[in-house]
């Protein structure tokens, strides 16, 4: 394994662990990527990017201003955005690999607190390429690829996130003249939230309430220009800036926008779906929903993103507990590793398993993205509600849980977990944001509850859409507990059925006594909320086998074994966190839940001797932890005390606020 950047001397901890090891971790590394040549060149994109020294910062960020992490963010977002051109003028990057540039894994190394200029590339130029005619992409894609233009995707209001149809900026259609204009008439319709908006893009998106010939269309995307191309200087009418700081994402320079009667031409309207013709007429396009693309797109990526911080926390949380001794187990043995506590393992070993649970699903989404997506442009759009209550359901599941798993890898670290130097309170500023941007994730699961209550409801023919396939015949199953991980799947699918089946009922109980549908839905939605997230966490225990199956056929015995021991511990413990419902909704007795917990703690014991291995195979160069308790060497004290000397409150022997303060404090009390 070569993930070390830091070639100091490897704690003995470390070293008996990687011992121990019973597989080869450079093949589950290869597993992961795709294969030899994959891992090959994502390690060269590494290189490529982090041993670039003027990709580095001197001082740590956290010490330096708000304006100062800003400028120093801009500074470096430059050069990743040339570097990555220079890649895809050689060929050697695609859009898959964005992800990776941008997410978790090189962004967060390379910008720690947030790229300002991540929307250019993850939403504003794939809404020009899924929404402008061929003429716009003409017009505009080039100069979007190079840079020489900088946009942003500006939907969410101060007044409106969640409910787009709300949105208050409006584009009023002039026929005389052939442009729209575009007005901000309260300050709820300010825009609000878009990532680089501040001070970094000079166009966006922007939705808006599209009005021709006095009838309203409702939200439709718009290019507009938001500052000169020479000075940067905000165009007449644009009123602009940043909203100041946040829980993390400190350097995504999200910012605000108005617009005081703002005119720009009718073709900056996007037009691939719908029309608006130069007298005016309004040509709607097949689904009013295909506006909303790109939303698609980036829930998507999402959940690849998740996989990849929980496997940083997993990667960091883990290795610490190897190295960290404390307590003791029995009166006059030495004090164990922490990773020998068995509560301890509970925290570590279930999010190990997330991390690939995760990737795989991210994978089958990202195909079903392609193919529906693909049928699309063919005006074939059967598929598109499967692939969005598909997407919503894993962005939601995915965000949630890998916040709880980065909280839960911190506090898994004690006291220096909650250091900044640790990388885990900046890794959860980072993924609870995923919970609520891009669709809240309440209502992400609402979204994808309605998909399940109108199958349900309708008794619509499921073989052909394969996340709710097992609606067809899973509600009467009630077979025997079996320690295998098909009958678990069985058993969840069931609980699915029943939640879904019974929130229906209520449903149509609240209708019957009088209420409104959409009073029976609010009243039910906890009951609705549930029933879609067990969905999907039965569609991701489904998918995690059907990979692990396929994936046994060409690995190693030892690392085969491996795979399906994580498995099993994903899938015990995703059950284990239902055991209520599974009591209610299946046959499952209180004994069955004591052999769960049994073959739990079985699992947790077989991973132990596995665990540094298995997060060393996610290979993570230190970099990309950027944390003192995490490197692949385990020096954890020296790294902790090196950083603590970087305090600027450090440099000094005495700070003058003594002399000012508490000199006089001390000496006015004696
Ligand atoms: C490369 C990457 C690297 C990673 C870096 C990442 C950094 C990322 C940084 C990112 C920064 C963050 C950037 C940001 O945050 S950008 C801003 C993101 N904002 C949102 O996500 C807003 C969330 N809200 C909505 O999406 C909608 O308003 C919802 C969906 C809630 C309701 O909407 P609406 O009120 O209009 O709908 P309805 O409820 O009446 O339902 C009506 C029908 O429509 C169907 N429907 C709804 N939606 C879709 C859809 N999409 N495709 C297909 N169909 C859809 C629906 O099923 C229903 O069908 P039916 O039942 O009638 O048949
Ligand atoms: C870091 C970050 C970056 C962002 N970047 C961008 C960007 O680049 N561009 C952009 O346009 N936007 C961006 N956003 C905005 C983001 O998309 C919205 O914040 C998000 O969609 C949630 O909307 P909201 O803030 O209006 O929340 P609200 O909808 O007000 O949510 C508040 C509460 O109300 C509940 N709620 C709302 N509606 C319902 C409902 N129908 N049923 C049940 N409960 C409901 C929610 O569940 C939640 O508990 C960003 C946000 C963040 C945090």
């Amino acid at each position: 394994m070569t993930s070390s950047t830091n070639k100091g001397k490897v704690n003995p901890d470390l070293i008996n662990e990687r011992n121990k090891c019973t597989f080869n971790t450079l093949e589950l590394t290869h597993l992961l990527d795709g294969d030899e040549v994959k891992t090959k060149e994502r390690k060269s994109r590494e290189s490529f990017f982090l041993d670039d020294a003027d990709l580095k910062t001197e001082v740590p960020i956290e010490y330096l201003s708000h304006k100062e992490k800003y400028e120093e963010a801009v500074r470096k977002a430059c050069i990743v955005f040339r570097k990555v051109q220079q890649l895809q003028n050689e060929g050697k990057a695609g859009v898959d690999n964005y992800r990776e540039i941008l997410g978790g894994q090189l962004g967060s190394a390379l910008l720690k607190d947030g790229h300002p200029l991540t929307l250019h590339y993850v939403m504003f130029i794939p809404t020009l390429m899924g929404q402008a005619t061929i003429q716009q992409q003409a017009e505009w894609i080039q100069k979007a690829w190079s840079c020489n233009i900088i946009g942003t995707y500006a939907q969410t209001e101060l007044g409106h996130g969640t409910f787009i149809r709300g949105l208050e900026t409006i584009a009023t259609y002039d026929p005389k003249t052939e442009e729209f204009v575009l007005d901000s008439p309260t300050l709820t319709s300010y825009k609000w939230w878009p990532g680089g908006l501040g001070q970094s893009a000079n166009y966006a998106i922007v939705l808006a309430q599209l009005y021709t010939l006095g009838k309203c269309h409702g939200i439709h995307p718009f290019i507009v220009q938001l500052r000169d191309e020479e000075t940067h200087e905000p165009l007449s009418g644009i009123i602009i800036g940043e909203i100041g700081c946040k829980l993390g994402m400190n350097t995504t320079n999200n910012g605000y926008l108005g617009f005081n009667k703002v005119r720009i031409p009718r073709t900056n309207m996007l037009m691939k779906n719908n029309q608006v013709l130069p007298d005016g007429t309004y040509v709607k396009s097949p689904s009013s929903k295909l506006t909303y693309g790109t939303m698609i797109f980036v829930r998507v990526v999402l959940v690849q993103d998740a996989a990849t911080y929980l496997k940083k926390a997993a990667t960091i949380a883990t290795r610490y507990s190897a190295v960290r001794h404390q307590s003791q187990i029995k009166p006059n043995e030495p004090e164990p590793q922490i990773i020998d506590f068995v509560t301890q393992q509970h925290k570590l070993f279930p999010y190990i398993a997330t991390c690939f649970a995760f990737q795989y699903s991210a994978t089958w989404l990202w195909e079903l993205y392609n193919n529906v997506t693909g049928e699309l442009e063919s005006g074939h759009l059967d598929n598109l509600p499967e692939l969005h209550a598909a997407s919503c359901v894993l962005k939601a599941v995915s965000s949630a849980d890998a916040a709880l798993g980065v909280e839960t890898l911190r506090l898994a670290c004690g006291g220096h977990g909650y250091m900044t130097s640790s990388n885990l309170p900046t890794t959860y500023g980072l993924v609870t944001a995923m919970c609520t941007y891009e669709g809240e994730n309440t209502v992400l699961l609402l979204q994808t509850a309605r998909f399940l209550i109108k199958i349900w409801q309708n008794k619509t023919n499921v073989t052909n859409l394969p996340t709710v396939r097992y609606l067809q015949n899973s509600l009467n199953r009630n077979s025997p507990f079996e320690k295998t991980v098909s009958w678990i799947i069985s058993a969840l699918q069931q609980t699915a059925t029943g939640k879904i089946d019974l929130a229906n009922r209520h449903i149509n109980e609240r209708v019957k006594k009088g209420e409104a549908y959409e009073d029976a839905w609010n009243n039910t939605s906890i009951e609705l909320v549930a029933a879609a997230e067990i969905h999907g966490r039965t569609f991701i225990v489904e998918t995690f086998f059907s990979t692990v199956q396929k994936l046994r056929k060409q690995t190693s015995v030892e690392l085969g074994t491996v795979l399906s021991q994580i498995l099993e511990l994903y899938a015990v413990y995703t059950i284990l966190r239902s055991t209520g419902d599974l009591l209610r909704f299946t046959r499952t007795s209180s004994q069955d839940i004591e052999l769960l917990q049994g073959w739990l703690e079985e699992l947790l014991a077989a991973i132990r001797p596995n665990a540094v291995g298995l997060v060393d195979s996610f290979d993570m160069r230190d970099e990309v932890l950027a944390s003192t308790l995490g490197a692949y060497d385990g020096n954890v004290y020296q790294r902790l005390f090196e950083e603590a000397q970087k305090s600027p409150l450090n440099s000094e022997p005495v700070n003058k606020s003594f002399h000012l303060y508490l000199k006089p404090f001390m000496k006015s009390n004696l």
